[in-house]
Protein backbone atom coordinates (compact mmCIF):
# COMPACT_ATOMS: atom_id res chain seq x y z
CA UNK A 1 0.00 0.00 0.00
CA UNK A 2 1.53 3.24 -0.71
CA UNK A 3 1.58 5.56 2.42
CA UNK A 4 -2.01 7.40 1.88
CA UNK A 5 -5.11 5.21 2.37
CA UNK A 6 -8.19 5.37 0.38
CA UNK A 7 -11.24 5.92 2.67
CA UNK A 8 -14.59 5.40 1.71
CA UNK A 9 -17.36 7.02 3.76
CA UNK A 10 -21.04 5.54 2.88
CA UNK A 11 -23.27 8.10 4.49
CA UNK A 12 -26.23 10.83 3.89
CA UNK A 13 -24.85 14.62 3.64
CA UNK A 14 -25.41 17.53 5.65
CA UNK A 15 -25.47 20.52 4.08
CA UNK A 16 -24.09 22.71 6.63
CA UNK A 17 -21.14 20.98 6.75
CA UNK A 18 -20.54 19.76 10.27
CA UNK A 19 -21.82 16.37 10.07
CA UNK A 20 -22.62 13.29 7.78
CA UNK A 21 -20.25 13.10 4.30
CA UNK A 22 -19.31 16.64 4.80
CA UNK A 23 -17.82 15.65 8.25
CA UNK A 24 -16.42 12.59 7.02
CA UNK A 25 -14.42 14.08 3.85
CA UNK A 26 -12.89 16.74 6.30
CA UNK A 27 -12.15 14.32 9.44
CA UNK A 28 -10.25 11.52 7.06
CA UNK A 29 -8.57 14.25 5.37
CA UNK A 30 -6.99 15.54 8.85
CA UNK A 31 -5.85 12.50 9.18
CA UNK A 32 -3.98 11.48 6.65
CA UNK A 33 -6.43 9.71 4.08
CA UNK A 34 -8.16 10.21 1.28
CA UNK A 35 -11.51 10.82 1.58
CA UNK A 36 -14.18 9.69 -0.77
CA UNK A 37 -17.96 9.70 -0.31
CA UNK A 38 -20.72 7.27 -1.75
CA UNK A 39 -23.87 9.42 -0.34
CA UNK A 40 -26.59 7.62 0.83
CA UNK A 41 -29.69 10.30 1.33
CA UNK A 42 -29.81 13.98 1.38
CA UNK A 43 -31.13 16.08 4.54
CA UNK A 44 -32.22 19.27 5.04
CA UNK A 45 -30.34 20.42 7.86
CA UNK A 46 -28.32 23.06 9.86
CA UNK A 47 -27.16 23.54 13.35
CA UNK A 48 -30.39 23.56 15.03
CA UNK A 49 -32.08 20.35 13.65
CA UNK A 50 -32.90 18.58 10.68
CA UNK A 51 -35.92 19.98 8.24
CA UNK A 52 -36.05 17.23 5.72
CA UNK A 53 -34.64 14.15 4.58
CA UNK A 54 -34.85 12.33 1.05
CA UNK A 55 -33.38 9.28 0.24
CA UNK A 56 -32.82 8.22 -3.11
CA UNK A 57 -33.67 5.02 -4.43
CA UNK A 58 -31.45 2.11 -2.86
CA UNK A 59 -30.21 1.06 -6.63
CA UNK A 60 -28.64 4.39 -7.32
CA UNK A 61 -26.99 3.97 -3.77
CA UNK A 62 -25.88 0.23 -5.68
CA UNK A 63 -24.58 2.16 -8.43
CA UNK A 64 -22.32 4.72 -6.93
CA UNK A 65 -20.50 1.60 -4.51
CA UNK A 66 -20.19 -0.17 -8.04
CA UNK A 67 -18.54 3.11 -9.71
CA UNK A 68 -15.83 3.28 -6.48
CA UNK A 69 -15.09 -0.15 -6.56
CA UNK A 70 -14.45 -1.05 -9.72
CA UNK A 71 -11.83 1.82 -9.89
CA UNK A 72 -10.67 2.62 -6.56
CA UNK A 73 -8.60 0.37 -3.95
CA UNK A 74 -10.73 1.09 -1.16
CA UNK A 75 -8.42 0.58 2.25
CA UNK A 76 -11.29 1.88 4.76
CA UNK A 77 -14.92 1.96 4.97
CA UNK A 78 -16.81 4.23 7.27
CA UNK A 79 -20.68 3.53 7.37
CA UNK A 80 -23.05 6.39 8.43
CA UNK A 81 -26.57 7.39 8.28
CA UNK A 82 -28.28 5.00 5.55
CA UNK A 83 -32.06 6.17 5.95
CA UNK A 84 -33.37 2.86 4.89
CA UNK A 85 -33.89 -0.20 5.00
CA UNK A 86 -32.91 -1.24 1.15
CA UNK A 87 -29.92 1.02 1.31
CA UNK A 88 -28.90 -1.01 4.58
CA UNK A 89 -29.73 -4.26 2.58
CA UNK A 90 -27.39 -2.58 -0.18
CA UNK A 91 -24.55 -1.97 1.60
CA UNK A 92 -24.90 -5.16 3.52
CA UNK A 93 -24.94 -7.38 -0.40
CA UNK A 94 -21.60 -4.88 -1.10
CA UNK A 95 -19.52 -5.81 1.72
CA UNK A 96 -19.99 -9.30 1.20
CA UNK A 97 -18.96 -9.38 -2.75
CA UNK A 98 -15.98 -10.88 -2.78
CA UNK A 99 -12.87 -8.24 -3.95
CA UNK A 100 -9.05 -8.66 -4.79
CA UNK A 101 -7.28 -7.37 -2.53
CA UNK A 102 -7.31 -7.23 1.85
CA UNK A 103 -10.69 -6.96 2.80
CA UNK A 104 -10.74 -3.00 4.04
CA UNK A 105 -11.39 -2.44 7.73
CA UNK A 106 -15.43 -1.68 8.10
CA UNK A 107 -16.30 1.04 11.22
CA UNK A 108 -20.04 1.11 11.36
CA UNK A 109 -21.10 4.70 13.12
CA UNK A 110 -24.93 2.99 13.60
CA UNK A 111 -26.98 6.95 12.97
CA UNK A 112 -30.63 6.77 14.16
CA UNK A 113 -31.07 9.55 15.92
CA UNK A 114 -29.29 12.72 15.12
CA UNK A 115 -27.76 15.00 18.48
CA UNK A 116 -31.18 17.25 17.62
CA UNK A 117 -33.03 14.20 18.34
CA UNK A 118 -34.34 14.10 14.55
CA UNK A 119 -34.88 10.58 13.34
CA UNK A 120 -32.08 9.67 10.53
CA UNK A 121 -33.16 6.09 10.07
CA UNK A 122 -36.68 5.10 9.23
CA UNK A 123 -38.45 3.24 11.77
CA UNK A 124 -38.84 -0.48 10.28
CA UNK A 125 -35.10 -0.24 9.25
CA UNK A 126 -33.60 -0.97 13.19
CA UNK A 127 -33.86 -4.44 12.08
CA UNK A 128 -32.40 -3.98 8.75
CA UNK A 129 -29.13 -2.24 10.40
CA UNK A 130 -28.79 -5.08 12.69
CA UNK A 131 -28.16 -7.42 10.32
CA UNK A 132 -25.52 -4.98 9.03
CA UNK A 133 -23.74 -4.88 12.34
CA UNK A 134 -21.96 -8.43 12.02
CA UNK A 135 -20.22 -7.00 8.64
CA UNK A 136 -18.27 -4.28 10.80
CA UNK A 137 -15.24 -4.52 12.71
CA UNK A 138 -16.33 -1.63 14.68
CA UNK A 139 -19.53 -0.24 15.84
CA UNK A 140 -19.81 3.21 17.61
CA UNK A 141 -22.99 3.73 18.26
CA UNK A 142 -23.80 6.86 20.93
CA UNK A 143 -25.24 6.50 24.21
CA UNK A 144 -29.24 6.27 22.55
CA UNK A 145 -28.29 4.46 19.96
CA UNK A 146 -27.00 2.30 22.11
CA UNK A 147 -29.86 1.54 24.06
CA UNK A 148 -31.98 0.82 20.91
CA UNK A 149 -29.03 -1.82 19.94
CA UNK A 150 -29.69 -4.11 23.53
CA UNK A 151 -33.54 -2.78 23.81
CA UNK A 152 -32.80 -1.33 26.77
CA UNK A 153 -33.19 2.39 28.48
CA UNK A 154 -30.32 4.99 27.65
CA UNK A 155 -27.40 4.39 30.39
CA UNK A 156 -27.14 7.54 32.40
CA UNK A 157 -23.80 5.88 34.04
CA UNK A 158 -20.78 5.25 32.16
CA UNK A 159 -20.45 1.15 33.93
CA UNK A 160 -24.22 0.54 32.25
CA UNK A 161 -22.69 1.97 29.30
CA UNK A 162 -19.85 -0.70 29.55
CA UNK A 163 -22.42 -3.43 30.35
CA UNK A 164 -24.87 -2.30 27.37
CA UNK A 165 -21.67 -2.43 24.76
CA UNK A 166 -20.59 -5.73 26.15
CA UNK A 167 -23.79 -6.97 25.35
CA UNK A 168 -24.05 -5.73 21.83
CA UNK A 169 -20.48 -6.90 21.30
CA UNK A 170 -21.21 -10.41 22.06
CA UNK A 171 -24.57 -10.42 20.18
CA UNK A 172 -23.11 -9.44 17.21
CA UNK A 173 -19.57 -10.34 17.48
CA UNK A 174 -18.32 -7.19 16.52
CA UNK A 175 -16.38 -4.37 18.36
CA UNK A 176 -17.98 -1.53 20.03
CA UNK A 177 -17.07 1.76 21.01
CA UNK A 178 -18.74 3.06 23.97
CA UNK A 179 -18.64 7.25 23.67
CA UNK A 180 -19.66 9.28 27.04
CA UNK A 181 -20.68 12.09 24.81
CA UNK A 182 -23.56 12.21 25.89
CA UNK A 183 -23.63 11.25 29.84
CA UNK A 184 -23.75 14.18 32.22
CA UNK A 185 -20.82 15.68 34.62
CA UNK A 186 -17.24 16.73 33.73
CA UNK A 187 -15.89 13.33 32.16
CA UNK A 188 -15.87 12.18 28.96
CA UNK A 189 -14.63 8.71 28.22
CA UNK A 190 -14.48 6.34 25.63
CA UNK A 191 -13.68 2.52 25.75
CA UNK A 192 -13.45 -0.62 22.90
CA UNK A 193 -15.18 -3.39 24.44
CA UNK A 194 -15.43 -6.49 23.05
CA UNK A 195 -17.62 -9.41 24.47
CA UNK A 196 -15.53 -10.35 27.84
CA UNK A 197 -15.63 -6.29 28.31
CA UNK A 198 -13.31 -2.87 28.06
CA UNK A 199 -10.12 -3.88 25.95
CA UNK A 200 -8.80 0.00 26.03
CA UNK A 201 -10.41 2.77 27.72
CA UNK A 202 -9.77 6.08 27.60
CA UNK A 203 -10.60 9.21 29.60
CA UNK A 204 -11.23 12.72 28.48
CA UNK A 205 -12.42 16.00 30.07
CA UNK A 206 -15.37 16.95 28.53
CA UNK A 207 -15.02 20.31 26.85
CA UNK A 208 -17.37 23.44 27.45
CA UNK A 209 -18.75 24.19 24.33
CA UNK A 210 -22.13 23.70 22.38
CA UNK A 211 -20.81 23.26 19.31
CA UNK A 212 -20.07 19.23 19.19
CA UNK A 213 -22.14 19.03 16.08
CA UNK A 214 -20.71 16.14 13.75
CA UNK A 215 -18.73 14.43 16.66
CA UNK A 216 -19.57 11.12 16.24
CA UNK A 217 -19.51 10.95 12.35
CA UNK A 218 -15.68 12.99 12.87
CA UNK A 219 -14.81 10.36 15.54
CA UNK A 220 -15.92 6.95 13.51
CA UNK A 221 -13.82 8.21 9.92
CA UNK A 222 -10.95 9.38 11.70
CA UNK A 223 -10.65 5.95 13.51
CA UNK A 224 -11.16 4.09 10.15
CA UNK A 225 -8.94 6.31 8.50
CA UNK A 226 -5.98 5.58 11.53
CA UNK A 227 -6.88 2.12 11.49
CA UNK A 228 -6.01 1.70 7.35
CA UNK A 229 -2.41 3.96 8.12
CA UNK A 230 -1.91 2.11 11.68
CA UNK A 231 -3.26 -1.62 11.36
CA UNK A 232 -4.06 -1.03 15.31
CA UNK A 233 -7.69 -0.30 16.85
CA UNK A 234 -6.25 0.72 19.88
CA UNK A 235 -3.27 3.17 18.61
CA UNK A 236 -6.13 4.32 16.14
CA UNK A 237 -8.59 5.13 19.11
CA UNK A 238 -5.96 7.07 20.75
CA UNK A 239 -4.68 9.45 17.80
CA UNK A 240 -8.26 9.71 17.15
CA UNK A 241 -9.70 10.62 20.28
CA UNK A 242 -6.52 12.99 20.67
CA UNK A 243 -7.56 14.40 17.33
CA UNK A 244 -10.73 14.97 18.03
CA UNK A 245 -10.67 16.32 21.16
CA UNK A 246 -8.19 19.15 19.58
CA UNK A 247 -11.10 19.69 17.58
CA UNK A 248 -13.32 20.32 19.45
CA UNK A 249 -11.83 22.81 21.90
CA UNK A 250 -10.97 24.72 18.58
CA UNK A 251 -14.87 24.41 17.73
CA UNK A 252 -15.69 27.94 19.35
CA UNK A 253 -13.23 29.48 16.65
CA UNK A 254 -15.77 29.06 14.00
CA UNK A 255 -18.93 30.85 13.44
CA UNK A 256 -21.11 28.52 11.77
CA UNK A 257 -24.95 28.64 12.38
CA UNK A 258 -26.41 29.73 15.18
CA UNK A 259 -27.15 26.17 17.11
CA UNK A 260 -24.97 23.50 17.90
CA UNK A 261 -21.89 24.32 15.71
CA UNK A 262 -19.49 21.58 13.74
CA UNK A 263 -15.76 20.66 15.25
CA UNK A 264 -13.18 22.52 13.89
CA UNK A 265 -11.42 19.53 12.01
CA UNK A 266 -8.11 21.35 10.92
CA UNK A 267 -7.58 23.76 14.19
CA UNK A 268 -4.03 21.73 14.22
CA UNK A 269 -2.97 22.36 10.60
CA UNK A 270 -4.23 26.03 10.69
CA UNK A 271 -2.47 26.54 13.68
CA UNK A 272 0.52 25.20 12.77
CA UNK A 273 0.66 28.34 10.33
CA UNK A 274 0.48 25.91 7.00
CA UNK A 275 -2.68 27.51 5.79
CA UNK A 276 -2.33 28.12 1.82
CA UNK A 277 -2.00 31.36 1.31
CA UNK A 278 -1.85 32.54 5.00
CA UNK A 279 1.17 35.34 4.80
CA UNK A 280 3.83 34.59 7.67
CA UNK A 281 5.16 37.29 9.49
CA UNK A 282 7.97 37.86 12.22
CA UNK A 283 5.30 38.89 14.56
CA UNK A 284 3.77 35.28 14.33
CA UNK A 285 7.43 33.27 14.35
CA UNK A 286 7.43 35.55 17.45
CA UNK A 287 4.23 34.03 18.98
CA UNK A 288 5.47 30.45 18.20
CA UNK A 289 8.94 30.70 19.86
CA UNK A 290 6.94 32.04 23.18
CA UNK A 291 7.81 28.78 25.14
CA UNK A 292 11.39 29.95 24.27
CA UNK A 293 11.03 33.52 25.31
CA UNK A 294 9.43 32.50 28.29
CA UNK A 295 12.23 29.80 29.41
CA UNK A 296 14.89 32.90 29.41
CA UNK A 297 12.91 34.49 31.52
CA UNK A 298 12.48 32.25 34.00
CA UNK A 299 16.58 31.65 34.19
CA UNK A 300 18.15 32.08 37.41
CA UNK A 301 21.10 34.11 35.56
CA UNK A 302 18.57 36.77 33.93
CA UNK A 303 16.43 36.63 37.35
CA UNK A 304 19.89 37.59 39.14
CA UNK A 305 21.13 39.86 36.96
CA UNK A 306 17.91 41.65 37.22
CA UNK A 307 17.93 41.81 41.37
CA UNK A 308 21.24 41.82 41.54
CA UNK A 309 22.13 38.93 43.46
CA UNK A 310 24.78 37.62 40.37
CA UNK A 311 27.25 36.30 41.66
CA UNK A 312 30.14 38.34 40.17
CA UNK A 313 32.11 35.14 38.52
CA UNK A 314 28.77 34.40 36.99
CA UNK A 315 28.33 37.40 35.82
CA UNK A 316 32.48 37.56 34.04
CA UNK A 317 31.86 34.13 32.89
CA UNK A 318 29.36 35.65 30.87
CA UNK A 319 30.86 38.46 29.80
CA UNK A 320 34.07 36.37 28.43
CA UNK A 321 31.76 33.84 26.25
CA UNK A 322 29.70 37.64 24.76
CA UNK A 323 33.04 39.32 23.82
CA UNK A 324 34.15 35.78 21.87
CA UNK A 325 30.45 35.68 20.79
CA UNK A 326 30.42 39.40 19.32
CA UNK A 327 33.32 38.58 18.10
CA UNK A 328 31.91 36.52 15.54
CA UNK A 329 28.92 37.17 15.51
CA UNK A 330 30.20 40.88 13.80
CA UNK A 331 31.16 38.86 11.29
CA UNK A 332 27.63 36.83 10.57
CA UNK A 333 26.14 40.35 10.04
CA UNK A 334 28.97 41.54 7.70
CA UNK A 335 28.39 38.17 5.98
CA UNK A 336 24.56 39.36 5.24
CA UNK A 337 25.80 43.31 4.24
CA UNK A 338 27.56 41.09 1.79
CA UNK A 339 24.78 39.34 0.71
CA UNK A 340 22.18 42.47 0.83
CA UNK A 341 20.66 43.23 -2.85
CA UNK A 342 20.01 46.90 -1.61
CA UNK A 343 22.65 49.56 -0.63
CA UNK A 344 20.19 50.16 2.00
CA UNK A 345 20.19 47.25 3.60
CA UNK A 346 24.14 46.22 2.95
CA UNK A 347 24.68 49.97 4.84
CA UNK A 348 22.31 48.74 8.09
CA UNK A 349 24.15 45.34 8.54
CA UNK A 350 27.70 46.75 8.21
CA UNK A 351 26.90 49.35 10.41
CA UNK A 352 25.34 46.55 12.89
CA UNK A 353 28.76 44.74 12.72
CA UNK A 354 30.32 48.07 13.32
CA UNK A 355 28.44 49.29 16.37
CA UNK A 356 28.61 45.66 17.81
CA UNK A 357 32.74 45.37 17.92
CA UNK A 358 32.91 48.93 18.65
CA UNK A 359 30.64 49.32 21.75
CA UNK A 360 30.04 45.81 23.01
CA UNK A 361 33.32 44.24 22.54
CA UNK A 362 34.95 47.61 24.13
CA UNK A 363 32.88 47.25 27.20
CA UNK A 364 33.59 44.00 27.52
CA UNK A 365 37.39 44.49 27.40
CA UNK A 366 37.04 47.17 29.78
CA UNK A 367 36.07 44.73 32.19
CA UNK A 368 37.91 41.85 31.41
CA UNK A 369 41.52 43.18 30.15
CA UNK A 370 43.33 41.38 28.07
CA UNK A 371 42.01 37.62 29.44
CA UNK A 372 40.41 35.73 26.86
CA UNK A 373 38.65 32.57 27.94
CA UNK A 374 37.81 29.78 26.08
CA UNK A 375 34.67 29.94 24.10
CA UNK A 376 32.20 27.06 25.54
CA UNK A 377 30.54 24.14 23.14
CA UNK A 378 26.98 26.52 23.50
CA UNK A 379 28.63 29.53 22.23
CA UNK A 380 30.41 27.97 19.57
CA UNK A 381 27.62 25.48 18.44
CA UNK A 382 25.12 29.35 18.15
CA UNK A 383 28.13 30.92 16.37
CA UNK A 384 28.44 27.60 13.87
CA UNK A 385 24.59 27.73 13.34
CA UNK A 386 25.27 31.88 12.39
CA UNK A 387 27.95 31.54 10.16
CA UNK A 388 26.16 27.76 8.25
CA UNK A 389 22.90 30.20 7.60
CA UNK A 390 25.29 32.50 5.70
CA UNK A 391 24.88 30.61 2.34
CA UNK A 392 21.57 32.66 1.52
CA UNK A 393 20.33 35.85 2.48
CA UNK A 394 16.83 35.70 3.49
CA UNK A 395 17.87 32.65 5.83
CA UNK A 396 20.93 34.69 7.32
CA UNK A 397 18.54 37.56 8.46
CA UNK A 398 16.10 35.32 9.69
CA UNK A 399 18.66 33.72 11.97
CA UNK A 400 20.32 37.03 12.90
CA UNK A 401 16.86 38.48 14.14
CA UNK A 402 16.70 36.80 17.44
CA UNK A 403 19.88 38.21 18.21
CA UNK A 404 18.34 41.41 17.88
CA UNK A 405 14.95 40.73 19.22
CA UNK A 406 15.40 38.84 22.22
CA UNK A 407 18.22 40.73 23.62
CA UNK A 408 16.36 43.76 23.11
CA UNK A 409 13.47 42.05 24.50
CA UNK A 410 15.13 41.12 27.56
CA UNK A 411 16.93 43.94 27.92
CA UNK A 412 13.56 46.25 28.51
CA UNK A 413 13.02 44.53 31.37
CA UNK A 414 16.60 44.61 33.06
CA UNK A 415 16.63 48.02 31.88
CA UNK A 416 13.92 48.82 34.02
CA UNK A 417 14.85 46.65 37.05
CA UNK A 418 17.92 49.05 36.91
CA UNK A 419 18.40 51.64 39.68
CA UNK A 420 21.82 53.93 41.14
CA UNK A 421 22.48 51.34 43.66
CA UNK A 422 22.49 48.40 41.52
CA UNK A 423 25.58 46.39 41.64
CA UNK A 424 25.24 45.90 37.92
CA UNK A 425 24.10 49.63 37.02
CA UNK A 426 26.27 50.97 34.02
CA UNK A 427 26.14 47.25 32.30
CA UNK A 428 22.18 47.34 32.74
CA UNK A 429 22.31 51.03 31.70
CA UNK A 430 23.78 49.59 27.93
CA UNK A 431 20.95 47.21 27.24
CA UNK A 432 18.18 50.82 27.21
CA UNK A 433 19.06 52.04 23.94
CA UNK A 434 16.79 53.85 21.28
CA UNK A 435 19.33 53.16 18.75
CA UNK A 436 19.31 49.25 19.42
CA UNK A 437 15.64 49.30 19.73
CA UNK A 438 15.80 51.09 16.13
CA UNK A 439 18.66 48.22 14.68
CA UNK A 440 15.89 45.41 15.75
CA UNK A 441 12.56 47.46 14.27
CA UNK A 442 14.72 47.40 11.19
CA UNK A 443 15.94 44.00 11.29
CA UNK A 444 12.26 42.93 11.88
CA UNK A 445 10.90 45.22 8.79
CA UNK A 446 13.65 43.70 6.82
CA UNK A 447 13.19 39.90 7.45
CA UNK A 448 9.54 40.66 7.24
CA UNK A 449 9.71 42.25 3.79
CA UNK A 450 12.07 39.16 2.98
CA UNK A 451 9.41 36.74 3.84
CA UNK A 452 6.70 38.03 1.84
CA UNK A 453 8.99 37.55 -1.54
CA UNK A 454 9.87 34.15 -0.36
CA UNK A 455 8.18 30.68 -1.82
CA UNK A 456 7.02 28.27 0.55
CA UNK A 457 10.45 26.26 1.11
CA UNK A 458 12.67 29.30 1.75
CA UNK A 459 10.02 30.69 4.12
CA UNK A 460 10.49 27.44 6.25
CA UNK A 461 14.33 27.70 5.96
CA UNK A 462 13.59 31.12 7.55
CA UNK A 463 11.24 29.84 9.91
CA UNK A 464 13.67 26.53 11.22
CA UNK A 465 17.25 29.15 10.92
CA UNK A 466 14.72 31.72 13.37
CA UNK A 467 13.96 28.91 15.79
CA UNK A 468 17.15 27.32 15.92
CA UNK A 469 18.47 30.89 16.87
CA UNK A 470 16.17 31.03 19.44
CA UNK A 471 16.90 28.11 21.14
CA UNK A 472 20.51 28.68 20.98
CA UNK A 473 19.89 32.24 22.33
CA UNK A 474 18.47 30.68 25.70
CA UNK A 475 21.22 28.23 25.68
CA UNK A 476 23.56 30.98 25.36
CA UNK A 477 21.73 32.64 28.26
CA UNK A 478 21.38 29.25 30.37
CA UNK A 479 25.02 28.61 30.51
CA UNK A 480 26.58 29.90 33.49
CA UNK A 481 26.44 28.43 37.28
CA UNK A 482 23.44 30.16 38.19
CA UNK A 483 21.52 27.95 35.99
CA UNK A 484 23.54 25.07 35.58
CA UNK A 485 21.81 23.79 32.73
CA UNK A 486 22.78 20.74 30.49
CA UNK A 487 22.65 22.15 27.18
CA UNK A 488 19.68 21.24 24.98
CA UNK A 489 17.49 20.43 29.00
CA UNK A 490 16.33 23.98 29.20
CA UNK A 491 15.50 23.66 25.85
CA UNK A 492 13.47 20.20 25.70
CA UNK A 493 11.46 21.66 29.08
CA UNK A 494 10.34 24.77 27.57
CA UNK A 495 8.76 23.85 23.79
N1 LIG B 1 -18.12 18.16 25.11
C1 LIG B 1 -17.24 17.21 24.75
N2 LIG B 1 -15.97 17.27 25.18
C2 LIG B 1 -15.07 16.32 24.84
N3 LIG B 1 -15.36 15.27 24.07
C3 LIG B 1 -16.64 15.14 23.61
C4 LIG B 1 -17.64 16.10 23.93
N4 LIG B 1 -18.80 15.70 23.33
C5 LIG B 1 -18.53 14.57 22.68
N5 LIG B 1 -17.23 14.21 22.85
C6 LIG B 1 -16.54 13.07 22.25
O1 LIG B 1 -16.97 13.02 20.91
C7 LIG B 1 -17.08 11.69 20.44
C8 LIG B 1 -18.51 11.44 19.97
O2 LIG B 1 -19.31 11.21 21.08
P1 LIG B 1 -20.87 11.31 21.19
O3 LIG B 1 -21.26 12.75 21.30
O4 LIG B 1 -21.27 10.44 22.33
O5 LIG B 1 -21.37 10.71 19.79
P2 LIG B 1 -22.43 11.20 18.72
O6 LIG B 1 -21.88 12.41 18.05
O7 LIG B 1 -22.52 10.01 17.84
O8 LIG B 1 -23.71 11.49 19.44
C9 LIG B 1 -16.65 10.84 21.63
O9 LIG B 1 -15.25 10.59 21.51
C10 LIG B 1 -16.92 11.72 22.82
O10 LIG B 1 -16.13 11.36 23.93
C1 LIG C 1 -26.19 13.35 7.45
C2 LIG C 1 -26.01 13.17 8.90
N1 LIG C 1 -25.38 12.08 9.35
C3 LIG C 1 -25.17 11.92 10.68
C4 LIG C 1 -25.62 12.85 11.58
C5 LIG C 1 -25.44 12.63 13.05
O1 LIG C 1 -24.44 13.46 13.59
P1 LIG C 1 -24.52 13.90 15.12
O2 LIG C 1 -25.03 12.72 15.91
O3 LIG C 1 -23.12 14.20 15.53
O4 LIG C 1 -25.46 15.07 15.09
C6 LIG C 1 -26.29 13.99 11.09
N2 LIG C 1 -26.75 14.95 11.92
N3 LIG C 1 -26.46 14.12 9.73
Amino acid sequence: MNSIPNILSIAGSDPSGGAGIQADLKSIAACGGYGMSVITALTAQNTHGVRAVHVPPAAFLVEQLAAVAADVRIDAIKIGMLGSAPNIDAVAAFLREPRPGPRPAVVLDPVMIATSGDRLLSADADAALRRLLPLADVITPNIPELAVLCDAHPAVDWATAIDQARSVAAAHGVLVLAKGGHLEGGDCPDALVDADGVLLQLTGSRIATGNTHGTGCSLSSALATLHARSGDWAEALRSAKAWLTGSISAADELAVGTGHGPVNHFAWLWAGNRLPGRRQTTAAWWERISAIREAIDRLAFIRQLSSGELDRADFEDYLGQDALYLRTYAQALSRASELAPTVAEQRFWAASASECLEDELLLHRGRLGDEVPEPSGTTTAYLNHLLASGTGYAVLAAALLPCFWIYQDVGVRLAAANHPGHPYADWLSTYASEQFDASTARAIEIVDDLLAKADEELARGMWTAFEASGVHELRFFAQTRADALIPGEAVADSR
